[in-house]
Formats: structure tokens, C-alpha cells, sequence
């Protein structure tokens, strides 16, 4: 697609999407993200959406939206941004947006159709969906249903490395161009509205789909999935992650693939470094949506520390508190690479499924074309801290 095509469709989105907007329609999927998590939340079950919000105090979720609130943009003038580009490279690949759907599990509590729901709207808006290891639907499936459209896979470390092994080759084997690497989860958080409701997705056998067609997990139990859910439930949570890991033996990775490996949840700048000086891929400075640790610092206000630690020798992402595109503008002036859109998303598959997901992703990256050309800046390249106060 040349640009002046692509920045035509773009107009005609935006025109489409005012369009709805101002015949006075009652939009489907709500553009404002207060309105959006409302509407998800009273289609949810107080379970699921408790589990989808669920952060302590939501401590670190407020410091993530003040981290991003404090960052302010400063318009430029008379800059001819008639022609705005979007696109970035990353890891070889050309993306027509600055914008990745994160790793979110259990999506099945939004809507029945799930991750596929999901995978099928990035795909048909050539954003990178990130399959969870905790997904509803298996990558497989996902990746079926995606063509030739970018798709990642975000691995939790298990206590077997047999199994950490046959996740990344079995993502490999299905077309995923990066590994996503979540340190941040080692254990679940304290999480005292799922504690308060008793309730847990995966003792249910949700959430598991990536394990109950592996065939090193069939081999740990005595019966299939199918047949004892629970035996399969309780081997998830013996081993779905190991608080052991450590940076040495998180290198046994490369001996399994040699995509990129991207390493989710890094705050400190020394970590940041670190990952840089082993020869990470990238990193995605991420407190989780503060579903971890509920008191840590906003993962905002660590990027630009970790954004000068690595000095341009890796790839540098972005996620937590994203909500609409200023906040993408702000990230990547910041200096983030590409951003990873989290519940938003979701909010948008629990209101209308697969067309959720694509309206929201509409909104997001129209609202990013328009802030980018508002304040004098033609393409994601340009964007940096001379955009900000
Ligand atoms: C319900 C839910 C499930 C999640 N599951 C995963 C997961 O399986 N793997 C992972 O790396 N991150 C997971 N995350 C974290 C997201 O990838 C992302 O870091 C977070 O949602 C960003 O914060 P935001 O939702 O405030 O934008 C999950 C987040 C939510 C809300
Ligand atoms: O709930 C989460 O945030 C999450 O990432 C997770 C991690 C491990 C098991 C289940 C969910």
C-alpha cells in the first residue's frame, strides 16, 4: 500500500467514524474508555470483570494513568502534516501502526468466542495480536484463523522446561514472529477482589488451552484433559510458572528458537541495561496493568529511565494505562518503539466480540493519526521528547 492510499483510508475511517458519531447513532462500542469499561462491565459476570480490572487498591493502575496524565504534549505549528505515516519496522517487519494487542488470558470471560475473536480483528487491522499462554483458544487455532497477519506468543516459564520448549517451538511452527517473555508473573498477585469472589478462572479448566493440547502437559497426567479437568487444573497451577528463573537460565530460550525474544515487565533501568547488554531483542517496560504489584511505580514514569538505558541497542515497548491515542503519542515521545494496547480490547470483545475489538483499535489509532498531525508531527520516526512539555 503506498501512502498517499494508506493516509486516504485513514481519512475515510475517520470520516466514518464521525460520521456515526455525529448522525446522533449510539455507537456500539463507546469511543470514550470510561463509557467502554462501563458498558463491559455490565455485560461481564462480577467475577470475570473483577478478575479483568482486579488490582489490589489499583495503587499502581492510578500512578499508571497519572504517569501518563503528567506527560503533556506541546502542538507544533505549520509543519505540513497533510501526509501522516503511521508504520514503523520491528523485528523485520513492516507495521502499519505503532500499536500490538497485549497477552491477555481467560478471554473467554468477555465473549465466548475469545482469543479468536481477537486474533481474527488484528488481523483484519494488521495489528500484531500477542497469543497469552493463558489463552482460551489455542495459538493454533488463532493462527489459522490470521492468514499472513503478524501474530506473537507470550510465554510463561514453566517449572518444566520440556513443556517452556514445546510452547515456544509449537508458536514458532504456527507463524509467531516474536517470543514475549513475561518476568513480572512468576507468581499471581494479591488479588483481593478474586479473593473476596472465590475465584480463580483456571480451577475451572479456563484459561488453558494453550497446555490441554500440548503434548508434553498430556504426558504429565494420568488422564486426559477431557476427562479430569481438575488433575489437569491442578497440574497448571503446580507448574504454569517458575519463581526460580533467574538471566542465566532464562538463556536456555535461544537454544530453542531463534526468533526475537522480548522480555514483558521490566521497570528498573538496570534491568532495562541488562537486557540490553545480554542481547535481548527488546523489552516491554510493563507493570502488568499494576495486577502485580500493586504499589509499584507507573510503568510511564520508569520508560524514559529504561528508554536512555538501553541507548538504542534494543527495541523498546510500552504497556500499561494505554486508553486512547494521545496516550500512544505520549509513550512513543517518550521514546517507546511500539505500544501494547491492553484492556481496552477487551472491553471492546465483551460489547460486540470481534467487531469490538476492531472499533476500538479504529478509535485508538484514529485518535493517534489525528494527535500526530495536530501537533505537527508526520510520522512515529519524529515523534520524541521535543514533543513533550
Ligand atoms: C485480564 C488480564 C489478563 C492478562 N493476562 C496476561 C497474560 O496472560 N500474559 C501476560 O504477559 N500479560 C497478561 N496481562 C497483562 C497485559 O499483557 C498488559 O501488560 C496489561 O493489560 C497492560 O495494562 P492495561 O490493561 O492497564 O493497559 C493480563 C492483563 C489482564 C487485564
Ligand atoms: O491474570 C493475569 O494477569 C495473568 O497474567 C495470569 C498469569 C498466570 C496465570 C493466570 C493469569
Amino acid at each position: 500500500m503506498n501512502d498517499s492510499v494508506r493516509a486516504g483510508i485513514g481519512q475515510i475511517r475517520l470520516a466514518q467514524t464521525y460520521a456515526a458519531g455525529m448522525m446522533g447513532q449510539r455507537a456500539a462500542v463507546p469511543f470514550r474508555a470510561d463509557e467502554l469499561e462501563a458498558r463491559a462491565a455490565a455485560i461481564m459476570s462480577a467475577e470475570g470483570f473483577g478478575y479483568l480490572r482486579s488490582a489490589g487498591m489499583e495503587t499502581t493502575a492510578r500512578a499508571n494513568r497519572e504517569a501518563l496524565d503528567a506527560a503533556r504534549l506541546v502542538p507544533r505549528m505549520a509543519r505540513d502534516v497533510g501526509m501522516r505515516d503511521l508504520g514503523i519496522e520491528l523485528f523485520g517487519r513492516r507495521l502499519a501502526s505503532p500499536l500490538l494487542l497485549a497477552p491477555i488470558g481467560v478471554q473467554e470471560l468477555a465473549h465466548a468466542e475469545g482469543d479468536l475473536a481477537t486474533a481474527r480483528a488484528a488481523a483484519s487491522r494488521g495489528v500484531p495480536a500477542i497469543f497469552s499462554n493463558q489463552a482460551s483458544v489455542d495459538m493454533e487455532t488463532c493462527a489459522a484463523a490470521m492468514g499472513d497477519a503478524p501474530r506473537w506468543f507470550q510465554l510463561y516459564w514453566t517449572r518444566s522446561e520440556a513443556l517452556s520448549e514445546s510452547l515456544v517451538r509449537r508458536a514458532e511452527a504456527c507463524g509467531c514472529e516474536a517470543i514475549v517473555v513475561t518476568l513480572d508473573t512468576t507468581m499471581l498477585g494479591w488479588r483481593p477482589v478474586d479473593l473476596g469472589h472465590g475465584f480463580l478462572p483456571f480451577l475451572s479448566g479456563q484459561g488453558l488451552a494453550q497446555y490441554t493440547g500440548d503434548p508434553v502437559f498430556r504426558a504429565m497426567l494420568d488422564k486426559p484433559p477431557e476427562e479430569d479437568v481438575l488433575a489437569a487444573a491442578q497440574l497448571f497451577s503446580r507448574i504454569y510458572s517458575d519463581p526460580s528463573l533467574d538471566w542465566g537460565r532464562l538463556k536456555r530460550i535461544r537454544d530453542w528458537t531463534r526468533l526475537p525474544v522480548v522480555l514483558k515487565g521490566i521497570q528498573h533501568p538496570a534491568d532495562a541495561r541488562r537486557a540490553a547488554e545480554e542481547g535481548w531483542d527488546g523489552i516491554v517496560v510493563s507493570d502488568h496493568g499494576g495486577r502485580q504489584v500493586d504499589g509499584a511505580v507507573g510503568s510511564a514514569a520508569q520508560l524514559a529511565a529504561c528508554v536512555e538505558a538501553v541507548a538504542g541497542r534494543i527495541r523498546v515497548l510500552f504497556d500499561s494505562g494505554i486508553r486512547g491515542g494521545a496516550d500512544v503519542a505520549k509513550a512513543l515521545a517518550l521514546g517507546a518503539d511500539a505500544v501494547l494496547l491492553g484492556r481496552p480490547y477487551i472491553w471492546g470483545l465483551a460489547v460486540d466480540g470481534e467487531a469490538g475489538v476492531a472499533a476500538v483499535i479504529d478509535n485508538v489509532l484514529g485518535e493517534l493519526d489525528l494527535t500526530m498531525g495536530l501537533i505537527g508531527c508526520s510520522s512515529v520516526a519524529e515523534l520524541g521528547r521535543d514533543y513533550l512539555a
